[in-house]
């Protein structure tokens, strides 16, 4: 089953709100995960370093000190955590591949072991009946290309497509659909701009290279896949509506956050607005002729990923946000809505306003929500998660997919945000997204009665009354 087939039926009547909502026949469900948060075995059967074993382990980077060495165990636990996936009647399941499983120099020799892996994997997924989506990137890039420049290198981006390469070949056979990187306005701004992410610099020119070496890997990998007969690829996004007063500070956030991905993905080109006001930080000399021609050609599906929307005002004498370049002036304002235990504002109605412009203003590709959830303190009580909140999140998140949908977004399905509690990034083990919690102590999995409502979710195709 390909995930961007046309869904077929038209959506019940939207009744906002409480009412029960109906998803179109053929709308897929399912979970998200990615390999360095979940697998573990980080020095297990020829996997090489990533620029996350090596950040993690840089004092004062990760909560606590902690790292990916063991995780969620998914390395050796994939059987169990694949059945518990069918057990909750997941359709699909997106993960990521490990550059440095894969190959562990990033570049060369390839390490057949961690192709088996996800050979085992994906064939377990199938005996399930469940439709692997694979992301070829999700942040882990070998350490050995990040000490010859990492994204801030055009090698890197030809290093990828190699990669991607390889991948196919081992398992496209078996995965419909190709997504080349998670986020890259994480891996370019949070990780060599902001420093908050791996590899830990703080340099904006380095990150706007980043972005543009992300991107043309992107494109050359999309070359790749194509070249070797994949039915289905695209990117993931981390998108999130702009709101605010002044129109420039609006478009200045928006421009960073969303149409410097957006506009050379769909459209081929950089906005002009964005490219000007990064002059201060670069010349764009690492842009060749036709690298916005690789970059722009066509994909089949865009993956979104939405936590919660921004909101700015000017505020005189205001620094710069370093995760935004040149954003002297702006202040990033928190609403009173209710907040996630990161602290994130839960407003469902900006997944709807998402959706909608970027149906609007890039149509013609159809979206799949490849991310989307919350983190909250949840506490594990005689062998239960009462995860209320979570729940409440969800019903209100696929409420306005649902208002999405009805609005005329070509939406084809939606992936929680997480299968699993796992490692956080630079908050370590502390944050649990999973719909199932993990004791990482004993390993135990438990599903939440978030996990619980989601497989009559499931079942239903939607939401009751
Ligand atoms: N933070 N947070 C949760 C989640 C993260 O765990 C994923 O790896 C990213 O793709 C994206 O940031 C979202």
């Amino acid at each position: 089953m390909t995930l961007s087939m046309g869904v077929s039926g038209g959506i019940s009547e939207e009744t906002a709100g409480t009412g029960e909502v109906i998803f179109p026949e053929g709308f897929v469900w399912g979970t998200a995960t990615a390999s360095y948060q979940i697998e573990g075995a980080a020095n297990e059967d020829g996997r090489g370093p990533s620029i996350w074993d090596t950040f993690s382990r840089t004092p004062g980077k990760v909560f606590a000190g902690h790292t990916g060495d063991v995780a969620c165990d998914h390395y050796h636990r994939y059987r169990d955590d694949v059945a518990m996936m069918a057990d909750l009647g997941v359709q699909a399941y997106r993960f990521s591949m490990a550059w440095p499983r894969i190959q562990p120099d990033g570049s060369g020799p390839v390490n057949p072991r961690g192709l088996d892996f996800y050979d085992r994997l994906v064939d377990e997924l199938h005996g399930h009946g469940i439709t692997p989506l694979v992301t070829l990137y999700h942040w882990d890039l070998p350490q050995a290309l990040e000490d010859r420049g990492g994204w801030t290198s055009r090698e890197t981006a030809e290093r990828f497509a190699e990669y991607a390469a390889v991948a196919y070949g081992r398992l496209g056979d078996r995965i419909a659909t190709w997504t080349t990187l998670n986020e890259p306005w994480c891996s370019s701004f949070l990780g060599y701009g902001a420093g908050v992410h791996a590899p830990g610099r703080t340099d904006p020119g380095a990150a706007f290279a980043a972005v543009h070496h992300l991107l043309l890997g992107h494109g050359l990998a999309v070359a790749e896949l194509r070249a070797a007969g994949a039915a289905q690829v695209g990117i993931t996004l981390n998108l999130a509506p702009i709101s605010g007063d002044d129109p420039e500070a609006v478009a200045h956030i928006d421009g960073l956050q969303n149409r410097i991905f957006l506009d050379p993905v769909l459209r081929g080109e950089y906005p002009a607005d964005v490219v000007e006001r990064a002059r201060r930080f670069t010349d764009w000399s690492f842009v060749r002729d036709g690298d916005l021609d690789i970059i722009g050609a066509p994909i089949d599906v865009l993956g979104v990923n939405y936590y919660s929307p921004t909101a700015v005002r000017l505020r005189a004498g205001q620094p710069a946000n370093p995760v935004h370049p040149g954003s002297e002036g702006i202040a990033f304002v928190q609403g009173d809505e209710e907040k996630t235990a990161m602290g994130w504002s839960v407003k469902p109605s900006g997944l709807t306003e998402l959706l909608t412009r970027v149906s609007r203003d890039y149509p013609g590709t159809p979206l799949i929500i490849t991310e989307n959830g919350a983190a909250f303190d949840d506490v594990l009580a005689d062998g239960r998660v009462a995860d209320e909140r979570r729940i409440a999140f969800l019903d209100g998140h696929f409420r306005a997919a649902h208002a999405a949908i009805a609005a005329g977004a070509d939406l084809r399905g939606y992936f929680v945000w997480s299968l699993m509690d796992n490692f956080e990034w630079a908050e370590g083990y502390a944050k649990r997204f999973g719909l199932v919690h993990v004791d990482y102590a004993s390993q135990r999995r438990t599903p939440k009665d978030s996990a619980l409502w989601y497989r009559e979710v499931i079942r239903r195709n939607g939401l009751q009354a």
